[in-house]
């Protein structure tokens, strides 16, 4: 986390009231998969991150190779669909990018919703626009160890931006 803005590098204490925050500041890895890229849903995208107070910190298209298809999921190279994930996520441009936020990683799952989108709850990008687990439009890392690992995949550190946003204290309370 020494990237992180100074502000940021603490975790948030965990309230004397009732609120409970999980985790800290984190950062996440999302990606608009081929299909979202091809159905013009980047902006919705990013517009949904947006909107929920989430910082861009890195952003970038790009052409999935096999290599970095088989360590980002290094997980599933042995499940009978792999070969098909990779037909899949190598088919057209990938947008990736990184989002910083009071726990992102959790919340954007929680956007993103389900794999299978049959599961997706309404509301979730996920569940709004895709029907097909093998065509499920976004990408979002669900862990804070997995984001860190993907982030490091997708990403050099001198493409991710620390920078301050105007809004922060209306999106944050700070505790004194
Ligand atoms: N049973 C399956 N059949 C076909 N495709 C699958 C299946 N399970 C997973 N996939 C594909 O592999 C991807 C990776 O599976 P994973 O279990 O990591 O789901 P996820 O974490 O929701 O997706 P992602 O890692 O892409 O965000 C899924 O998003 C989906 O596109
Ligand atoms: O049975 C499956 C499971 C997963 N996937 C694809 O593999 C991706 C990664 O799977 P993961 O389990 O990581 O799900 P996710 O994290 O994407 O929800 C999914 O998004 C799907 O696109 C698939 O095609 N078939
Ligand atoms: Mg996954």
């Amino acid at each position: 986390h020494d990237c992180l803005p100074v502000y940021f590098r603490q975790r948030w204490p965990s309230s004397r009231r009732k609120t409970r925050f999980t985790g800290g500041v984190e950062r996440t890895l999302v990606a608009v998969k081929p299909d979202g890229v091809q159905r013009r849903y980047v902006g919705q995208i990013i517009q949904r991150f947006e909107k929920r107070g989430f910082k861009l910190v890195g952003l970038k298209m790009l052409q999935a190779s096999d290599g970095l298809l088989s360590q980002h999921y290094r997980e599933l190279v042995k499940k009978p669909f792999y070969p098909n994930l990779v037909d899949y996520m190598t088919s057209g441009p990938v947008v990736a990018m990184v989002w910083e936020g009071l726990n992102v990683v959790q919340s954007s799952r929680r956007m993103v919703g389900p794999t299978n989108p049959a599961e997706a709850p309404a509301g979730t990008v996920r569940g709004d626009l895709s029907l097909h687990v093998s065509r499920n439009v976004v990408h979002a890392s669900d862990s804070v160890e997995g984001a860190e690992r993907e982030i490091k995949l997708w990403f050099e550190g001198k493409e991710l931006l620390n920078w301050e946003c105007y809004d922060h204290s209306l999106t944050y309370k700070e505790d004194k």
